[in-house]
């Protein structure tokens, strides 16, 4: 058995991924999205002790060794292989002095002897379970079923005006024969009208089939997409955290790969298998041993077709990993332009680049190289077939058991026949790739959505929140980000949480706003438990600022009432607590004044403000934010924290710059993940330790 390749998707997940491939090998059906969920990400990625314990959960039970590359041989495969002292792989197989190699972020690839001890990282983990388990096809994800259910009707349709032009076309055969055979004594006009009305209806079928063709290529289109994207705005915010953009757009880029198979591969294949019947059923009838010879040849076609289709599919999985990998050196490159100038670091990125390209041309090279070959001589086979055809058929002719009518209507039939099985193996091919396409899209549509399955809507919230021993931690192997953690905030309380970098003021803010789901322990608004509350027309009650402000292209007004109705009143209203109302003004379009994508024409700290503007407009009882006005001079900070501090809601603030601490209810310092202490700016300042440390080293001394 082979063992199924799992691509990871960031960059810390190799351990995770070949955990899945050896899961998936000897012990149970798995797929990577299953085991991030249970057992997340942590940095830095895993250790080869917690792959192990994963394996163990699922029955494999799992040995570590410390081997040099010559033993490699006596570790029985596949086994995980510690590589260039930070990666990952699995080795499939050793076969001589070749070392088949599956690695999570590139795909399977062999290696030379000294190729692999080059990577090699001398740590092994391997099974003592026996044996693979037995592996069942499986099943396709359910979205993508509907989304061809859904348009069952039409696809019927298409299907029977593709078999009419089928029909029509078995017909052009006969009708040549008849024209040979009876040229003496042939009635030209019937012949010609019945020649033109097979061409009219030909030609009417063939248009109508494909304009419903298009239509069920778009339908489908948008079921499948507007799905993967439905799904994906109802993923937790989790899920993007750490995962690559250029990932995800690839992996939904994988819906149009999956249509084109589906609808214009899979349509196809179902009407030539019930061709083949068909024609395989006339050939016979007209003569047995021709039909014998066809038989032959397509036989040979097909096997190689098959040895085709399955070097093929190992070349495009690998393909894609490589893709995705230049996509995503190229966004980062646009996103990052600035740091790319400023550390003057050209050439590294565009050797980073064009090695990953280098692979790619060399994987389309290596394409070509077998498909020379082996689509070569189907094609040289398919174009050779009528002179081997007329070649028996003349020896058949002088034995008077064929007209020449009928061997030219059987070699038009032949022809007929090997493109359907041509088209049938072409399928097969595509139904290889598809399954490297839906398993990349299935990363995103098995992915547990958001649970929203709450009772209580609190529409009456009053900003109160509880937290009881709330634990989170980003994967089940790292350390906890939150530990313990209770706290009580009560309604219109303006809240500071600080402490030094990395100590969880970002992560408990996110676990307070509802945007990670805690591991254990309890929030609590308004003294009902989050899990109880229905989460979609909650959310409204909590209003959001975090580090990165994203803008969309679009102008003032859309950027802050992201398609949510307000009044051109608390449009207004917002703009102003978020001080932009000089901003604004300046312009001669006002709020309709475009900004561009990610808000490049604006400044940091205009960003931060319009950020404000679209949390405080929908008048949410409680506000969270993240370093909001890191942007801002010290002057503006205070007009557009003053005015929030008026707002009837109770605001919590990750704040560094301690210029404006005195004018919390509360401060909150935390270190570790932990609370040390709790209290008004003077109280901590007399009690607290750790506060006195980052006062005085607090960049911005307190103005009191
Ligand atoms: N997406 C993530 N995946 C894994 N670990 C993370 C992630 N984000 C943060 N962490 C880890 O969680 C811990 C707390 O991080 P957090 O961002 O909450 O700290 P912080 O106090 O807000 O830091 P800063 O002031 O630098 O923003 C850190 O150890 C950090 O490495």
């Amino acid at each position: 058995m082979k063992v199924r390749f799992q691509q990871q998707s960031e960059h810390s997940e190799c351990g995770l991924a070949c955990a899945t491939m050896m899961i998936d090998y000897f012990a149970k059906k798995v797929n990577i999205v299953e085991l991030r969920e249970k057992y997340g990400v942590p940095n830095g990625g895993y250790n080869l002790f917690q792959i192990g314990s994963v394996l163990e959960e699922y029955g494999v039970v799992s040995k570590a060794a410390r081997i040099n590359a010559e033993s490699v041989q006596s570790i029985p495969t596949p086994f995980i292989a510690f590589w260039d002292l930070k990666h990952f792989v699995v080795v499939e197989k050793i076969i001589r002095k070749t070392i088949h190699v599956v690695d999570p972020a590139l795909g399977k690839r062999k290696l030379s002897f000294e190729a692999f001890k080059e990577h090699f990282s001398e740590v092994v983990l391997y099974s003592t379970n026996d044996g693979h388990r037995s592996r069942k096809i499986s099943k396709i994800n359910n979205t993508l079923k509907e989304s061809v259910l859904e348009n069952k009707k039409l696809l019927v349709v298409t299907l029977s005006f593709s078999l009419l032009s089928h029909c029509v076309s078995l017909l052009i055969p006969f009708v040549i024969q008849s024209i040979i055979d009876s040229s003496a004594k042939m009635p030209f006009q019937s012949f010609l009208i019945g020649i033109i009305l097979m061409i009219a209806s030909y030609f009417v079928i063939n248009m109508v089939k494909i304009r419903l063709l298009v239509r069920l290529q778009t339908r489908i289109d948008k079921t499948l997409l507007g799905n993967t994207i439905h799904q994906l705005l109802h993923l937790p915010y989790s899920y993007f955290v750490n995962r690559s953009k250029g990932e995800l757009i690839y992996r939904i880029n994988s819906n149009s790969y999956i249509r084109q198979i589906l609808v214009d591969q899979v349509l196809e294949l179902a009407l030539s298998l019930l061709f083949l019947v068909v024609y395989i059923f006339i050939m016979f009838w007209m003569n047995m041993f021709l039909a014998l010879i066809t038989i032959i040849i397509v036989s040979i076609l097909i096997g190689i077709s098959i040895i085709n289709a399955r070097i093929n599919q190992k070349i495009v999985q690998n393909q894609m990993v490589v893709m995705t990998k230049s996509q995503d050196i190229v966004n980062e490159m646009i996103n990052n332009i600035f740091t790319v100038k400023a550390t003057n670091s050209y050439e590294y990125i565009y050797k980073n680049w064009s090695e990953n390209f280098g692979q790619q041309i060399i994987m389309e090279r290596t394409k070509a190289k077998y498909s020379s070959i082996l689509t070569n001589i189907p094609n040289s086979i398919q174009s050779f077939y009528p002179l081997i055809i007329f070649f028996f058929g003349y020896l058949m002719i002088q034995s008077q058991e064929m007209t020449l009518g009928a061997v030219v209507a059987f070699s038009s039939i032949g022809v007929m026949f090997l493109t359907p099985v041509l088209s049938i193996t072409n399928v097969y091919n595509q139904l290889l790739m598809i399954k490297v396409y839906i398993d990349r899209l299935l990363d995103i549509l098995e992915t547990k959505q958001e649970r929203d399955d709450g009772e209580f809507t609190l529409e009456n919230y009053t900003g109160k929140i509880d937290l009881e021993n709330v634990t989170y931690r980003y994967s089940r192997f790292s350390e906890a980000a939150i530990k313990n953690v209770s706290l009580s905030i009560q309604p219109h309380q303006k809240i500071a949480i600080v402490g030094a970098s990395g100590s969880g003021k970002s992560t408990l803010l996110k676990v307070m706003a509802n945007l990670f789901p805690v591991e254990s322990g309890k929030v609590y608004y308004d003294d009902v438990e989050h899990e109880k509350i229905v989460l979609k027309t909650f959310r409204k009650n909590l209003g959001i600022v975090l580090q990165e402000n994203i803008l969309f292209s679009g102008t003032f007004r859309e950027n802050i009432l992201m398609g949510r109705k307000f009044t051109d009143d608390e449009l207004l209203r917002s703009i102003q607590i978020a001080n932009l109302d000089e901003l604004v003004a300046s312009f001669p379009l006002g709020v309709e004044t475009k900004i561009s994508e990610n808000g490049q024409n604006f400044s940091g700290g205009q960003r931060q403000r319009v950020s404000i503007a679209r949390t405080v407009i929908s008048q949410p009882k409680a506000i969270f934010m993240d370093e909001p006005t890191s942007g801002l001079d010290n002057i503006t900070e205070k007009i557009v924290m003053a005015n929030i501090f008026k707002l009837p809601a109770t605001v919590i603030v990750v704040a560094h710059r301690l210029s404006m601490i005195a004018e919390f209810d509360k401060v909150i310092v935390m270190e570790a993940g932990k609370i040390v202490g709790e209290g008004t700016h003077q109280e901590l300042l007399e009690t607290c330790q750790e506060y006195q440390k980052l006062y005085k080293i607090s960049e911005y001394p307190i103005v009191l």
